[in-house]
């Protein structure tokens, strides 16, 4: 069986490791180098795999996941050079950092396949692009395809499309959350219970989601289906047209992708 070492136990690290083991990986076959103590007893217990220092977890591993921060990436490259095996994959989750830079680091001709997940992985409902650097093969590839599949769903892309893919999935949910939690406040204003409010706005979310996922239909053909001729749509579509919320989203996108540039370095 394939051993994977995750390197960085935070939020991401914890989903993936939490995934695999959902999606059948042995206990025995998966590591975590973490660096909070607290921390990493708790992932100990919750998880039943081994936590330890980066050079212990690394050595072992046929396959390293840098789970890590984009600022904490250098350091931890060097630690992760210095222990890992010859024939050992590199997976990177980091935002920003290209495949080109974590080469770099490491030992000429290591494969490197760099990945950009979300969170909606904690239920298995994750999106994550894959884009190998110079040198992993096809099966490399395809192991890496296997990972991510234990938290959602898949795709390739080159990697000169991953700042913009970090824009849009990566960063993505966070403005499905900021929606939501902007029509509960306004269900709110409008005089509904907190807890009503939240009900529908979640309930709505989520079937928007599906119908918009189940149906393949364009969300333009789907929004003009809920929208009647001088109805309550209409009337709440122009003022959020009014308030820019397409130009909005053009801005938000533009500077999640541009900070993704920023971070690499
Ligand atoms: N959260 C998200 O939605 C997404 C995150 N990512 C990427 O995933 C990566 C991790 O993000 P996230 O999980 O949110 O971050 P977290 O801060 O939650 O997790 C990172 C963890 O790594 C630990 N760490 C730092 N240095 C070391 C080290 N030398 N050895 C062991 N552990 C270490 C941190 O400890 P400490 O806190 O003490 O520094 C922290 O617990 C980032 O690069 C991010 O860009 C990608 C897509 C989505
Ligand atoms: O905000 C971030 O930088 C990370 C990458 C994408 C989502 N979270």
């Amino acid at each position: 069986m394939t051993t994977v070492a995750v390197i960085g136990g935070g939020v991401m690290g914890e989903t993936l490791v939490a995934g695999m083991l959902r999606n059948g990986w042995d206990a025995g076959d998966v590591a975590i180098a973490e660096k909070r103590a607290d921390h990493a007893a708790t992932l100990r217990d919750r998880h039943g795999v081994e936590v330890g220092d980066i050079d212990a977890v690394v050595r072992s591993a046929d396959v390293v996941a840098l789970v890590v921060k984009p600022q904490d990436l250098p350091a931890v490259l060097g630690e992760v050079a210095a222990h890992l095996a010859p024939s050992a994959l590199v997976v990177s989750l980091a935002a920003g950092v290209t495949t080109e830079t974590i080469e770099a680091a490491l030992a000429p001709g290591t494969p490197v396949v760099r990945v950009m997940p979300n969170t909606p992985a904690q239920v298995g409902a994750g999106t994550a692009a894959i884009s190998p650097g110079a040198h992993p093969s096809e099966q490399h590839l395809e192991l890496v395809e296997q990972l991510m599949a234990a938290v959602g769903h898949v795709v390739r892309v080159p990697e000169s499309q991953q700042d913009a893919v970090t824009a849009v999935s990566g960063s993505g949910p966070a403005y499905v959350f900021l929606v939501a939690e902007a029509m509960i406040e306004a269900g709110v204003h409008l005089g509904l219970p907190r807890a009503t409010a939240t009900e529908l706005a979640v309930h709505t979310v989520r079937g928007a989601a599906t119908l918009l996922d189940e149906s393949g239909t364009h969300p333009a053909l789907l929004r003009e289906q809920v929208t009647s001729p001088a109805g309550t749509t209409a009337a709440a579509l122009r003022a959020l047209e009014d308030h820019g919320l397409r130009s909005a989203f053009l801005a938000a996108l533009e500077a999640a992708r541009d900070r993704s540039r920023e971070l690499a370095g």
